[in-house]
């Protein structure tokens, strides 16, 4: 990326480690990354490599050990804590897809996507407005009032991506999203991905087993024995 842009996300030396004494797990081991607003990275790493911990720092769900974590300029985790309302940024600035869509049984499509916005602060009619809005930009504004659990696989991470986009994070973390998917729609997902990055400058790691989604990515982060390289895509 280039280097007078602002990046959307900057780790600089992340390290991570569970338990002490003999029992200690160095999980990330100085964990260096950059990612402009806009790009989607994927991150690829064998079992084990300290993907889930670094998603999990990322989102600040779990503290790091030593190392800075800056979202869009701004310190999360450095010497000191920078950020003390966890919920508030989990909330507004980090949308999350999930390898299973996660989507609440008991509300509407609409609804499900609707939620965020709403316990930001949005009236339930602006919410819906928003909701509708990106079902309709991913192509699943005709499921809207039916129950989740009615819709396809490919069409429930398609809502769960409308989720993941309801309050405009800057920041989209997603785990493994095309798993339960076939290759066309996989490749759906990603193209979604990418499209929503451009028009939002929104930031996206994708943590991928996926071999039909690997070759889709511009820059790619390999993680192994808790450290990030770099791969330089033609
Ligand atoms: N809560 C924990 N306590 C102790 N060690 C942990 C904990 N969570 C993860 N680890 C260890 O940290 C290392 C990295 O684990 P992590 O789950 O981040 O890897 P991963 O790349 O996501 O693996 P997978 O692809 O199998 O999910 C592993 O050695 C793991 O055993």
């Amino acid at each position: 990326m280039a280097d007078n842009t602002t990046p959307a996300i900057e780790l600089r030396g992340l390290c991570k480690r569970y338990g002490s004494g003999d029992t200690a797990v160095d999980a990330l081991k100085g964990v260096d990354m950059r990612i402009a607003p806009g790009e989607v990275v994927g991150l690829v790493g064998p079992s084990g490599s300290g993907k889930s911990t670094l998603l999990k720092c990322l989102g600040a769900v779990i503290d790091p050990t030593a190392g800075q974590m800056f979202l869009g300029g701004e310190a999360i985790f450095d010497e000191v804590w920078k950020v003390k309302d966890l919920r508030t940024l989990r909330r507004d600035r980090i949308g999350f897809v999930f390898q299973a869509p996660y989507l609440i049984p008991f509300l509407d499509v609409t609804d499900n996507v609707a939620l965020l916005p709403m316990l930001a602060g949005k009236s339930n009619k602006e919410a819906r407005r928003r909701a509708l809005e990106l079902l309709e930009a991913l192509d699943v504004a005709h499921r809207a009032k039916s129950n989740p659990a009615l819709l396809s696989g490919g069409e429930q991470q398609r809502v769960s991506i409308a989720r993941a986009l309801a309050n405009n994070p800057p920041v989209i973390l997603a785990d493994e999203p095309t798993a339960p998917l076939d290759g066309e729609r996989a490749l759906a997902v990603v193209k979604i991905l990418n499209d929503m990055a451009q028009q939002h400058q929104t930031a996206i790691i994708v943590v991928t087993h996926d071999e039909k989604i690997i070759p889709t990515f511009k820059r790619l982060y390999h993680i192994r024995d808790g450290k990030t390289y770099e791969e330089a895509v033609s």
